[in-house]
């Protein structure tokens, strides 16, 4: 049985919240990037956040934010983690004092030893797919044999997981955790409670 942690991202509802907890998640992620259907309103972020039983992480996920964005956002929403997931420098990331995740968007040619060691200060460094011209959430997945061994940080690895393949993704990769948004949902920020049950099944049954 894997002990992979595992985040569901995108919840705009609270009823998703609910079953994504009581299911068992670890992390949930709330979107603050406007073009985004699962964007969220702070006052709508923080309604869902206060609904987050104890112990469970509430990952606030923000592309090329302004700060004063990132900071109203913390001002109302307690967000235990951050997830800048677009060209965020390290000193950009850094700034708003509270821990990181980097994510990163895989492709052919990408050095992400280098990159990981750039972004060290960050708790996790988050795989993504890359397709051009969209920062995230595509269900896209990537050829996982670009993740070099020995990377100085934990890896969650996301982009296109699916109840159907996150058991081999577990398998091979071995990441500290992985992350899914479109394959627990039926539409565009409405997450499925039996998918949701399907896929955190797969992460535990995973041979590890
Ligand atoms: O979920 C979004 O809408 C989103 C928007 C912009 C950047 C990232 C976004 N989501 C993150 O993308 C990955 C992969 O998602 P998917 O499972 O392939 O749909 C995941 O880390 C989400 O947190």
């Amino acid at each position: 049985m894997s002990t992979c942690k595992i985040k569901i991202c995108g919840l705009t509802r609270i009823e998703d919240v609910q079953a994504a907890a009581q299911l068992g998640a670890d992390a949930l992620g709330f979107v603050f990037y406007p073009p985004s259907p699962r964007h969220l309103a702070i006052p709508q972020a923080a309604k869902l956040v206060s609904a987050l039983p104890p112990f469970m992480t509430s990952v606030g996920l923000f592309v090329d934010a302004e700060p004063a964005v990132v900071r109203s956002v913390l001002q109302t929403v307690p967000l235990d983690l951050l997830q800048f997931h677009g060209d965020e420098s390290p000193d950009y990331c850094q700034q708003f004092d509270r821990p990181y995740l980097k994510a990163v968007r895989v492709r052919p040619g990408l050095d992400l030893l280098a990159y990981a060691k750039a972004h060290r200060d960050a708790r996790g460094l988050l795989l993504d797919a890359y397709v051009e011209g969209q920062p995230g959430g595509t269900g896209h997945q990537f050829d996982w044999q670009l993740i070099p061994k020995g990377l100085p940080l934990p890896v969650v690895l996301s982009g296109g997981l699916t109840p159907d393949n996150v058991a081999d993704a577990v398998t091979q990769v071995k990441p500290w955790a992985v992350d899914v948004s479109s394959g627990v949902e039926s539409a565009k920020g409405i997450k499925d409670a039996a998918r949701i049950a399907a896929f955190i099944n797969g992460v535990r049954n995973a041979n590890v």
